[in-house]
């Protein structure tokens, strides 16, 4: 696995609910050919096959908790598998959300070489998701359920961020200017790896 894996470059991808990273990696996508992989719509996949672990996996994330990292990281770690063989980046969706996340990814899977910190104030976050929220279908695009899954990131997942910091691989990105303009930050981050 490592081996396979081992001249793709990995990047993880972490903000708040609603800051912006699907929308960015959408992007990176399009411009670099990167391989998306959300944790969030690997585990939306597993509830909509109707599958017994799926239903248990719906009840937590409708809770706006975490569910366990084994779960998470076995996903992940299949779906790149999957695509080691033609895929030349991973953008790391949603992935680590705790510390305990990025060290056990890195044991099993490797070490990524950028960290993209898409930064949004939490009142913008609420903004966003509440409107997503009107189309998106997903049960935890509400008013109270967001507000667990915000206070979690702000205990869990942001100390990621300093984890990462001392190692010098994190770019923080303003995500409160428009779609494009977030956009050019980050692609500055990816041209600036080569
Ligand atoms: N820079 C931005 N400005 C305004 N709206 C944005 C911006 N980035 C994302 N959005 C909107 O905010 C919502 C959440 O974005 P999304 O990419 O799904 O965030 P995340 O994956 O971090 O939860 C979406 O409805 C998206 O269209
Ligand atoms: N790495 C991870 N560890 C544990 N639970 C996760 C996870 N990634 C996603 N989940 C679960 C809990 C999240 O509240 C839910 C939705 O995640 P998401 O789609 O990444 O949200 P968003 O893109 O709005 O930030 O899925
Ligand atoms: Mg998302």
């Amino acid at each position: 696995m490592a081996d396979k894996i081992k001249d793709a470059k990995i990047i993880f991808v972490v903000g708040g609910p609603g800051s912006g990273k699907g929308t960015q990696c959408e992007k990176v996508v399009a411009k670099y050919g990167y391989t998306h992989l959300s944790s969030g719509d690997l585990l939306r996949a597993e509830v909509a096959s109707g599958s017994e672990r799926g239903k248990t996996l719906q009840a937590i994330m409708q809770k706006g908790e975490l569910v366990p990292l084994d779960t998470v990281l076995d996903m992940i770690k299949d779906a790149m598998i999957a695509k080691a063989d033609v895929s030349k980046g991973f953008l790391i969706d949603g992935y680590p959300r705790e510390v305990k996340q990025g060290e056990e990814f890195e044991k099993k899977i490797g070490a990524p070489c950028l960290l993209l910190y898409i930064d949004a104030k939490g009142e913008t976050m609420v903004k966003r998701l509440m409107k997503r929220g009107e189309t998106s279908g997903r049960a935890d695009d509400n008013e109270e359920t967001i507000k667990k899954r915000l206070d979690l990131y702000y205990k869990a997942t942001e100390p990621v961020i300093a984890f990462y910091s001392s190692r010098g691989i994190v770019r923080k990105i303003d995500s409160e200017l428009p779609v494009d303009e977030v956009f050019g930050h980050v692609a500055k981050a990816i041209d600036d790896l080569k």
